[in-house]
């Protein structure tokens, strides 16, 4: 494809941080045109409204660092959908596959991701159809994992045997935001347990990251007895599981969002931002592309498509954090 790039100064995008005047590029709805950041130029990138992107990202920068919060899903958006053509699993499926479970459970577990999975995303039912079916899949799920006596000691083994990889560019990510000091927040409708445990394993849980998610509850020995807290499913990824933790109050300064997700259900994750000023949102189309494109793309800002990479992500990171 020919691109072709039209500079123009403007004040417009005027910031505190920047004493010249930015270079703007302007965006033809006829010719593609090259964009501010060199990886929106990838093949797997789709844009609804190019230009509300990069209005969107100026704004971003000109809040800079100090202004910015990224929000999270985990499976499927931090980690990877596929590697070397195999799907990846995601945290329950860790599970799920392990040895500390019965060839009797992982099959009940199987059965009921290939009852709910095509469920969870398919694109001809509403989230309100969906919602009641979400609650039904991780409870029955819940209750079989609590029938195992699976052990919390064991957990960092079965991760660590599993083939859960965290997208292509993750050290990148994790350490910038770390270095810059952006709070990360993870919403994930996996488990807890096993994401902190591939985050850690990777050697990138920094303190600047905070995790919601569904938490197992183990007995005084170790015994996996329950979850913790409200349950926490695609579509309930909201305020009002969000309602009593404190965080967003906590950082009210923060009012630029970037938010990345894998479903519809991950764009309601900033609700309870306190003073939004700006979101930007990426959202990986990893499944189902053909089917979901046209609610992605009315949906999020940017959509990446079987885009294994947080590469995107880095860029537009890169730029709203590089010091001027
Ligand atoms: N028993 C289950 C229940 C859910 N899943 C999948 O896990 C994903 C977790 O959600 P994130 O918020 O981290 O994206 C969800 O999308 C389900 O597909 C599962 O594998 N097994």
């Amino acid at each position: 494809m020919c691109f072709t790039i039209r500079p123009v100064l403007t004040s417009a995008f005027k910031g505190k941080r920047s004493t010249d005047l930015l270079i703007r590029t302007i965006i033809s709805p006829l010719k593609p045109r090259k964009m501010i950041i060199p990886e929106l130029n990838k093949d797997t990138v789709r844009m609804k409204d190019p230009q509300k992107v990069q209005e969107l990202i100026m704004a971003l920068q000109n809040g800079s660092d100090k202004k910015l919060q990224v929000i999270s899903d985990f499976d499927m958006t931090l980690s990877r959908f596929r590697y070397n053509g195999e799907k990846c699993p995601t945290c329950y499926n860790i599970i799920d596959n392990s040895k500390i479970i019965s060839e009797d459970c992982r099959k009940k577990l199987k059965d009921l991701y290939n009852i709910y999975y095509p469920l969870e995303i398919d694109p001809h039912r509403t989230v309100e159809e969906k919602y009641p079916l979400m609650v039904e899949w991780w409870s029955k799920a819940h209750t079989l994992l609590c029938e195992q006596r699976i052990e919390k000691q064991k957990l960092a083994q079965i991760v660590q045997e599993a083939q859960a990889r965290l997208r292509e560019g993750f050290q990148n990510f994790f350490d910038a935001l770390y270095n810059s000091d952006i709070p990360l927040f993870i919403f994930s409708a996996g488990i807890g347990d096993v994401l902190e445990e591939i985050i850690r394993q990777a050697g990138v849980f920094h303190p600047n990251i905070k995790v919601v998610s569904n938490y197992m509850d183990f007995n005084d020995e170790g015994v996996l007895t329950g979850f913790k807290g409200k349950l926490i499913h695609t579509y309930n990824k909201n305020n009002s599981v969000l309602k009593d933790t404190q965080y967003f109050q906590q950082i009210s300064h923060r009012s630029n969002i970037l938010l990345l997700g894998d479903t519809l259900g991950d764009l309601t994750m900033a609700e309870g931002v306190a003073n939004l000023e700006n979101i930007l949102r990426i959202g990986f189309l990893n499944d189902k592309v053909e089917e979901l494109m046209d609610q992605f793309l009315q949906s999020y800002d940017i959509v990446l498509v079987r885009d294994e990479t947080l590469d995107v992500v880095n860029g537009i990171l890169n730029f709203i954090t590089a010091k001027n």
